[in-house]
């Protein structure tokens, strides 16, 4: 049977869960390096279903910078065995179920981050497919109010905001400073730190044409890190979240007691870094907001990139200036 997934942002899409294939179309590299040694290929073998895991037809996928590190070869110590097929966010339809499976039936429509640690042992066969198998628990139901492109865009990025404002004991009345509030991870952390943490003041970075965004998502105070640097400014915050590599110098604007997160690149205490574990828990807690709209999928228009041009997706998101999140859809 059919299911239709007519998202408002494109093209009507009709998505054919009556057969599964053997094999399938998917991104593929057999070797680590740049954008180059992305190839499409029309026979990739479908993956197998394992007891606890179901198989889901890809609507929409999207990209992270994990995504291009991997494949540069940056984590091939825990990485799994090539070739790999890239890509930890998708969102679509569920086709079949492993026998352990009890809270996800055929035609359900879901979303989440395939890959429960995104450095260690990571999917070989990711969502930059056709289909792609994953475990029951990382996946959560599609938010109603969400087309699959939407929701595609939301998993692996709004888990690490969750995740790091949990680590850092971030709660009502507290204050933050996200450094880079315009990026995939930013402009969720902020909305996920006003409305369901309640902060009392977010404050958040960008360059000049994107301060009106961080202010539309909810920041109380934008700073243009073109025109002044934030550790030059007398404010202190309770936590500082590091989106872009600057922890040495944001545990200068930490609060006596308070916390940094810290996401990539070099950390000193009170700074911590970690890496997002993926749960369909979080996702399932944070869609009453995302279904009323008090938070918002941010996908850079422009995209959604169609599944033929993924390659032209990355090499975009290594330009370092996605706003929001680099989005594959139709597939
Ligand atoms: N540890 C973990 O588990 C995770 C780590 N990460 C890492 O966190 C980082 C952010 O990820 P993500 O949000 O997806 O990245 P994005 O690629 O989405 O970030 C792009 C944004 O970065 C902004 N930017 C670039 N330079 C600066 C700067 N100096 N100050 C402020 N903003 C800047 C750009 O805004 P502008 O054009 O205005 O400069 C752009 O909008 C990446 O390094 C990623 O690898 C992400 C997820 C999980
Ligand atoms: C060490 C941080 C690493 O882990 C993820 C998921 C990234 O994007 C990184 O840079």
């Amino acid at each position: 049977y059919r299911v239709s997934a007519t998202p408002k942002s494109a093209a009507e899409t009709t998505v054919d869960i009556s057969t599964v294939p053997s094999e399938m179309k998917a991104w593929v590299y057999d070797e680590y390096g740049g954008v180059d040694v992305l190839k499409l290929s029309s026979n990739v073998t479908v993956p197998s279903v394992n007891d606890d895991q179901v198989l889901v037809k890809v609507v929409a996928a999207a990209l992270n910078p994990v995504d291009f590190k991997r494949r540069l070869g940056k984590f091939q110590a825990t990485d799994s065995a090539l070739p790999t097929v890239p890509g930890y966010d998708v969102a679509g339809v569920v086709v079949k179920v492993g026998k352990q499976v009890k809270g996800l039936k055929v035609g359900d429509e879901v979303y989440g981050n395939i890959s429960e640690k995104a450095l260690d042992g990571p999917k070989q066969s990711g969502s930059l497919a056709e289909y792609t198998a994953v475990e029951e628990k990382l996946l959560a139901l599609k938010p109603k109010n969400l087309d699959f492109a939407q929701a595609a865009s939301l998993p692996l990025a709004i888990e690490t905001g969750y995740e790091g404002l949990e680590r850092a004991g971030f709660s009502e009345g507290k204050s933050i400073l996200v450094l880079n509030g315009a990026g995939g991870v930013g402009s969720l952390l902020i909305q996920v730190a006003k409305q369901v943490f309640g902060a009392s003041k977010v404050a958040a970075t960008a360059s000049t044409s994107k301060l009106e965004l961080l202010k539309s998502l909810g920041a109380d105070l934008a700073i243009d890190y073109t025109k002044e640097d934030f550790e030059q400014l007398p404010d202190k915050y309770d936590v500082v979240f590091d989106a872009i590599g600057q922890g040495e110098k944001a545990v200068k604007v930490v609060k006596e007691g308070g916390s940094v997160v810290v996401l990539t690149g070099a950390v000193s205490p009170p700074g911590f870094r970690f890496v997002v574990t993926s749960t369909g828990t979080t996702l399932t807690k944070l869609n009453p907001y995302l279904d009323s709209g008090k938070v918002k999928a941010v996908i850079d228009p422009n995209g959604p990139f169609p599944f033929d041009r993924v390659k032209e997706a990355f090499s975009y998101l290594e330009t370092n200036r996605a706003t929001g999140k680099v989005v594959v859809y139709p597939i």
